[in-house]
C-alpha cells in the first residue's frame, strides 16, 4: 500500500486528493481530499474533506497564485493529525501532477530532469498551466524529496483524434517541424468521464459514444466515439473553441492584428515590431467572462442580473450549443448521452437548461426537476422524456482519482 497525493493545478484553482493504492488494484481508496479555489475570483476558499466528512467548507485563504495554494494545501494536510496515513512528509510515496501540454507523450512519465525540461519547453503552449503546474512540481522536489513525482498529461488522450481533424490547413513542413496541430486538454477528465458514462449506461466502453462537456474555469467539448476522442475544441493551445474565465475561446486570429485601433494601419514591415507575446496575454488572460463582466464567478454570470452577465451567459450558450451540433454530425447522429461536467457544468443548472433547450431540436431534454435538483452519485441522469429523446446526464468528474489510476499500474513505481 502506497500513498499517492494526486495535484490538479487548474486555471482558477489547486486540487489535491490522497489515496492509499495497492499495485494494478484500478481503484486507489480516497482518504481526503482538499482544494483551494477562486483563484481568479478573490477572496480564494480553502475546503477540505477527511474520510468524507467535512472538515472546512469555503473558509477565506489569501491565495492568489497555484503555487502559494499549494503550499497551503499541503501545510493542511501534513499538520493534521486525524490524517494518520501521513504523519509525516515521508508517508507519501507517490506526487501526480496533472500537467496540461503534454506535447507527443502518450503515457505518464516518471519526472526526471529530461521530462521536466521537456514540459518546461511546452510551457508556452498552455501559458496558464504547465508553468503553474512545474512550480507545484518544484515544491514537491524540495519540500517531499523522498516521494516520486509524476506527470499525468492533459493532451494524452487525445491521441486518437485522426489527422484530418488534427491537422491545421497550413504550411505542412512548418507544421510537422513546429509540432502545429490540435493536441486538445481536458482528456483525464474526458477518460475519467467515458469510463464513469459507460459503467452507468452498461455499456462496454468500446461501443460508448457521447458529446462530453467539460465547463469550468476553462472549457472544452468532445466527442467520444468507442470510447475514445475523435474531436475536441481545444487546440495547440487551451485558447482555441468556447470561451473561460479570462480566455478568449476562438476568434478571427486576425483579431489580434486589430485589437489595438492603430496596429492594422502598420505596415506588414513593422509588424514584426507587434507584440504578439502581448496579443497573447490579454486573450488567454484578460479576456472571457472576466472581459464582458468584470467577475470569473460563473454563478453570478448565470442570474442574468447586468446586462453584461446576459450577455455573457447567451454568448456561452451558443458556443457550446454550436459544438454540440457539429459534433452530433461528426458521430453521424449515433450519440448515447450528452454529458456535462466540470464547475459550471456539475454546478449550474441554468446553463444546463438554456443549453439542452438549444439542442432540443437534435431530441435532448432535461427533467427540471432532476436538472435543478442535487445530483446523486459520479453520473445522474437528468434526462426529460419526448419521443425517443436522448439521455442528458451530469457526471462529477475526478481528474485526480484518474491520474491515481493511472499511477496503480505504474510499473516503475511499484518496483
Ligand atoms: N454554483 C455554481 N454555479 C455556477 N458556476 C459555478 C458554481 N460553482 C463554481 N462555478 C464555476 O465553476 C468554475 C470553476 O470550475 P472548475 O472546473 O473547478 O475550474 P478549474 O479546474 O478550471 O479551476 C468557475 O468559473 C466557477 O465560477
Ligand atoms: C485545460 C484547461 O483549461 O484546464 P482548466 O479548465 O482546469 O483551467
Ligand atoms: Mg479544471
Amino acid at each position: 500500500m502506497k500513498v499517492i497525493l494526486s495535484i490538479n493545478a487548474g486555471s482558477s484553482s489547486v486540487k489535491i486528493s490522497v489515496y492509499a493504492a495497492s499495485h494494478h488494484k484500478a481503484t486507489p481508496r480516497e482518504i481526503a481530499d482538499a482544494q483551494v479555489s477562486g483563484l481568479t475570483a478573490p477572496p480564494a476558499k480553502l475546503t477540505y474533506n477527511r474520510q468524507g466528512a467535512s472538515v472546512e467548507k469555503g473558509k477565506e485563504v489569501d491565495a492568489s497564485s497555484q503555487d502559494t495554494a499549494f503550499r497551503l494545501l499541503l501545510d493542511t494536510l501534513i499538520n493534521d493529525e486525524a490524517l494518520k496515513d501521513i504523519s509525516s512528509k515521508d508517508d507519501i510515496a507517490i506526487a501526480c501532477h496533472r500537467i496540461v501540454h503534454g506535447g507527443d507523450y502518450d503515457d505518464a512519465q516518471l519526472i526526471t530532469k529530461d521530462t521536466y525540461h521537456h514540459i518546461e519547453a511546452l510551457s508556452d503552449l498552455a501559458p496558464l498551466h504547465n508553468g503553474a503546474a512545474l512550480g507545484i512540481v518544484d515544491a514537491c522536489i524540495n519540500q517531499l524529496p523522498s516521494t516520486h513525482n509524476v506527470a499525468c498529461f492533459d493532451s494524452q488522450y487525445h491521441q486518437s483524434i485522426p489527422a484530418h481533424i488534427a491537422t491545421y490547413p497550413i504550411n505542412q513542413d512548418i507544421a510537422k517541424k513546429n509540432k502545429l496541430r490540435k493536441y486538445g486538454f481536458h482528456g483525464l477528465s474526458y477518460a475519467f468521464i467515458a469510463r464513469s458514462t459507460a459503467e452507468f449506461l452498461h455499456k462496454d466502453e468500446s461501443s460508448l459514444n457521447i458529446i462530453a462537456l467539460h465547463l469550468g474555469s476553462g472549457a472544452s467539448a468532445c466527442a467520444i466515439q468507442n470510447g475514445k476522442s475523435r474531436d475536441t475544441s481545444m487546440g495547440l493551445t487551451p485558447l482555441a473553441g468556447l470561451p473561460g474565465a479570462t480566455r478568449s475561446g476562438s476568434v478571427d486570429p486576425s483579431l489580434v492584428f486589430h485589437y489595438a485601433s492603430d496596429v492594422g494601419k502598420l505596415s506588414p514591415a513593422s509588424t514584426s515590431q507587434l507584440h504578439i507575446s502581448r496579443a497573447e496575454e490579454i486573450l488567454n488572460k484578460k479576456s472571457g467572462w472576466s472581459a464582458l463582466t468584470g467577475t470569473t464567478d460563473f454563478a453570478a454570470i448565470a442570474s442574468r442580473a447586468t446586462p453584461e452577465q446576459a450577455l455573457a451567459f447567451d454568448l456561452f450558450v451558443d458556443r457550446v450549443a454550436a459544438f454540440i451540433g457539429s459534433y452530433f454530425v461528426s458521430l453521424g447522429g449515433d450519440v448515447d448521452a450528452l454529458v456535462f461536467a466540470g464547475g459550471i457544468g456539475e454546478k449550474s443548472w441554468q446553463l444546463r437548461d438554456a443549453v439542452v433547450q438549444k439542442v432540443q431540436c437534435l431530441g435532448f431534454r432535461v427533467d427540471e426537476g432532476k436538472n435543478k435538483g442535487p445530483l446523486k452519485g459520479v453520473v445522474d441522469d437528468i434526462s426529460g422524456d419526448g419521443d425517443g429523446s436522448k439521455k442528458v446526464l451530469v457526471c462529477q468528474t475526478d481528474e485526480q482519482f484518474e491520474m491515481a489510476r493511472m499511477c496503480a499500474t505504474k510499473e516503475e513505481l511499484w518496483r
